[in-house]
C-alpha cells in the first residue's frame, strides 16, 4: 500500500496521457458511471473535512464546533463536461449530508452522464441557474467546471462569472485543476479560478506544478483513486518521463548512512571556485551550503584578497588564494603544488565571479571532473557560444540557471517561462548537461528527456544569495557520489528537494521574510535531522 502511495506520488501526467489511462481502465470494463460515483465519492468525503477543518480553525474557542454545525451553504459550479458530472455528484452527496446546495450550470449541451445528474439533482430540488450572482451568499464553492478536457480559451459568460467570484473572496474547492488552466503547461487560458484547494484526481497533472499556474492552485493534494499501475506503466512506458521529487526519492540519493571505515577523501573532494572583492558573500554562501552537504574536503579558490575572510568563515576548508585581475576577479587558477583538477570529485563554479573571470572557464571545462555552472559561470558560457562543446566533456555537466540565466544561454528557446518542463527538456537535449531551471517550481533535465519537478518550496527563497547556496550544496552532494552509481541528474533533484524543504522549515520558524541566504545554511542540517528521524 505505501508502496503504491510512493509510486503515484511520483507519477506526473499530461492531459494525453490521463486521458489514455482513462481509456484503457474503460476498455478494461470499468463502467464510466460506476467510476464517476467512485471518484466524486471521495471528493465529496474530502471536501467535508477540508471544510469542517477549516470551520473548526475559525470557530476555536467558540462553543459550536462540528459535527453540529449548522447547514452550510455550498455553490457548485458545473462545466459540460464529466468535471462537472464530478461536481454534480458531489453537489448530491453534500446535499444528502445536510448542506444546502446551489447550482451554477450556464450550458445547455451537457456531456449526457452530466445531463442525467443534473436532471436528478433538479429532481431533489437543488436550484439550478445560469447566473452565478445566486451563488453569491455561499460559504464554500466548488469548482467542476472543466478538468483536463479544457483545450480553447474560454469566454462568456463562463469568463465573466469567474472573473465575478474570483472577486468573492470565498473559499474554492476546484476538482482535479481550476478551471481555466491548461492541464500541462499551466496556461491561464483567458481567465482561471483562483482555487484555495485544488483535489487532484488520479495522478498528478503536469500543468500544476508548473509556475505560472501556482497563483491559482492554492494548496494541491491528490485523490488516489486506485488506477491501476499497470495502465500507469503502459501509458507512460513509451514517452519521456516526468516525476515529482518526493522526499522519498531524495532521501535515498543521499550519502546516508556513511560507512563506519572511511576517510574524508572517499567522502568527495569538492573544489568550488567563486567570489570576486566585489562579491565576497556569494563565495562565503557557496561554502556554507557545501559545508552543509557533509562533504569530505572541501577546497575553495578565491581571489588572493578574500582569503583571509574566507578563511574566518570556513576554518574547515582549504582556502586558495588566486591571483587576481584589477578588478578584483580571479585572473588564473593557482592550484597548490602536486594538486591539478583531477585531484576533485567535483567543481562548481560561478557564484560572484563577475564576468572578468572568464578565462578560467575554459580551463574548468576541459577539465574531466564532473562540473556544475552557476550564475557569471553560465553568464560566460553564454558570452562564450560553445553550449554544444559541453557534449564533449567527458564528465557531465550541470548548469543551474533562473529563467534570465537560462534566457542568455539558450536564446532560441522561447519557452522558459512558459512551459518550462519543455524548455528544460529541450535545454538539456541541446546541450548534453544536466539542466536545472530555477524557480518556485523547479525543473531539472537529463539529455535523455527525463524531468524531474521540485513539487514543494516557498517564496521565502526569493532573495538574493539562496541560488549560491544550492550551488554548494549540490556541489558537496556530487563531490560525495562520484564514486557511487548515483545518476547525477538524481543529486540534483536530491539537492532542489533538499534546499526547498530547509526554507519551508526556515519559514515556519521565522516567518517567509526570516530566511536569508544565510540564515537558511543553518537549517539544511536541522531540516534532514528532523527528517530522517521521522522516516
Ligand atoms: N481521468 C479519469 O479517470 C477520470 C476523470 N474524471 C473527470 O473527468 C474530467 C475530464 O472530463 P472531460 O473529458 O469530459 O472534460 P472536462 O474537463 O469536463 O471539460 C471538457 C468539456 O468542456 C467543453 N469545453 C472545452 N473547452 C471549452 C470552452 N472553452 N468553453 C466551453 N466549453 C468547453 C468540451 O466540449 P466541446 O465543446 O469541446 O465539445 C467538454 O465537454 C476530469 O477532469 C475529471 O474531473 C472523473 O470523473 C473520473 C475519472
Ligand atoms: N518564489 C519562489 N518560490 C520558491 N523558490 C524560489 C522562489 N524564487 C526563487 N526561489 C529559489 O531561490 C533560489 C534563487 O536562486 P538565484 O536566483 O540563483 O539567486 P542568487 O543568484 O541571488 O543566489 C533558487 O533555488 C530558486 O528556485
Ligand atoms: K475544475
Amino acid at each position: 500500500m505505501k508502496d503504491r502511495q510512493e509510486k503515484i506520488a511520483q507519477v506526473i501526467v499530461t492531459a494525453q496521457q490521463m486521458h489514455d489511462i482513462e481509456e484503457r481502465i474503460f476498455t478494461a470494463g470499468m463502467p464510466v458511471v460506476a467510476l464517476m460515483e467512485k471518484v466524486a465519492g471521495l471528493i465529496a468525503r474530502r471536501i467535508q473535512d477540508i471544510y469542517l477543518l477549516s470551520c473548526q480553525q475559525e470557530n476555536k474557542g467558540k462553543a459550536s464546533l462540528s459535527p453540529s454545525l449548522p447547514p452550510s451553504r455550498v455553490g457548485i459550479l458545473t462545466g459540460p463536461g464529466h468535471n462537472g458530472g464530478d461536481a454534480l455528484v458531489v453537489a448530491r452527496e453534500l446535499y444528502f449530508r445536510g448542506y444546502e446546495v446551489l447550482i451554477y450550470c450556464p450550458f445547455s449541451k451537457l456531456k449526457e452522464l452530466t445531463s442525467q445528474h443534473l436532471q436528478y439533482n433538479r429532481s431533489l430540488g437543488l436550484p439550478c441557474y445560469d447566473s452565478i450572482e445566486p451563488l453569491q451568499d455561499c460559504d464554500l464553492l466548488i469548482d467542476g467546471l472543466f478538468g483536463f478536457g479544457l483545450e480553447r480559451t474560454l469566454t462568456d459568460p463562463v469568463a465573466s462569472a469567474i472573473n465575478q467570484l474570483n472577486e468573492w473572496d470565498k473559499p474554492i474547492i476546484s476538482i482535479d485543476l481550476p478551471s481555466g488552466l491548461h492541464t500541462d503547461t499551466g496556461e491561464v487560458l483567458g481567465t482561471a479560478v483562483r482555487a484555495t484547494h485544488t483535489l487532484c484526481l488520479g495522478l498528478w497533472k503536469q500543468g500544476l506544478l508548473q509556475d505560472q499556474a501556482l497563483d491559482y492552485v492554492g494548496k494541491a493534494e491528490l485523490i488516489d483513486f486506485d488506477i491501476p499501475l499497470a495502465d500507469i506503466q503502459a501509458v507512460l512506458e513509451n514517452s519521456p518521463s516526468t516525476k515529482r521529487i518526493t522526499k522519498t526519492t531524495a532521501l535515498s540519493t543521499l550519502p546516508l548512512p556513511r560507512p563506519p571505515v572511511t576517510h574524508k577523501y572517499k567522502e568527495g573532494h569538492l573544489l568550488l571556485i567563486c567570489g570576486s572583492r566585489r562579491y565576497s558573500g556569494g563565495a562565503i554562501l557557496t561554502g556554507l551550503g557545501a559545508r552543509a552537504s557533509g562533504v569530505g574536503m572541501l577546497s575553495i579558490a578565491v581571489p588572493e584578497s578574500l582569503k583571509s575572510i574566507m578563511v574566518a568563515q570556513l576554518p574547515e576548508a582549504l582556502i586558495i588564494g588566486c591571483p587576481e585581475t584589477e578588478s578584483g576577479a580571479i585572473a588564473q587558477l593557482q592550484l597548490p603544488a602536486k594538486t591539478d583538477l583531477s585531484s576533485f570529485n567535483a567543481i562548481a563554479c560561478g557564484p560572484g565571479l563577475t564576468q572578468d573571470a572568464s578565462p578560467i572557464l575554459q580551463q574548468v571545462l576541459d577539465s574531466t571532473n564532473p562540473l556544475l555552472l552557476d550564475a557569471d559561470g553560465l553568464n560566460i558560457l553564454a558570452e562564450m557560444e560553445t553550449i554544444q562543446t559541453l557534449q564533449k566533456r567527458q564528465k557531465i555537466t550541470v548548469l543551474t540557471p533562473h529563467t534570465g540565466e537560462f534566457k542568455r544561454l539558450f536564446p532560441d528557446i522561447p519557452d522558459a517561462n512558459h512551459d518550462r518542463v519543455k524548455a528544460t527538456r529541450e535545454a538539456a537535449a541541446q546541450s548534453g548537461a544536466v539542466v536545472l531551471l530555477k524557480g518556485a517550481r523547479t525543473v531539472i533535465a537529463n539529455f535523455q528527456g527525463t524531468v524531474w519537478i521540485n513539487p514543494e518550496s516557498t517564496p521565502a527563497l526569493a532573495r538574493g544569495g539562496s541560488g549560491d547556496v544550492l550551488t554548494g550544496l549540490i556541489g558537496g552532494l556530487l563531490a560525495q557520489a562520484s564514486s557511487k552509481k548515483i545518476f547525477v541528474e538524481e543529486i540534483v533533484a536530491t539537492g532542489a528537494w533538499w534546499h526547498s524543504q530547509a526554507a519551508i522549515l526556515a519559514a515556519q520558524e521565522r516567518t517567509e521574510l526570516g530566511v536569508d541566504a544565510h540564515t537558511l545554511t543553518n537549517y539544511l542540517i536541522a531540516v534532514l535531522a528532523s527528517t530522517s528521524n521521522k522516516k
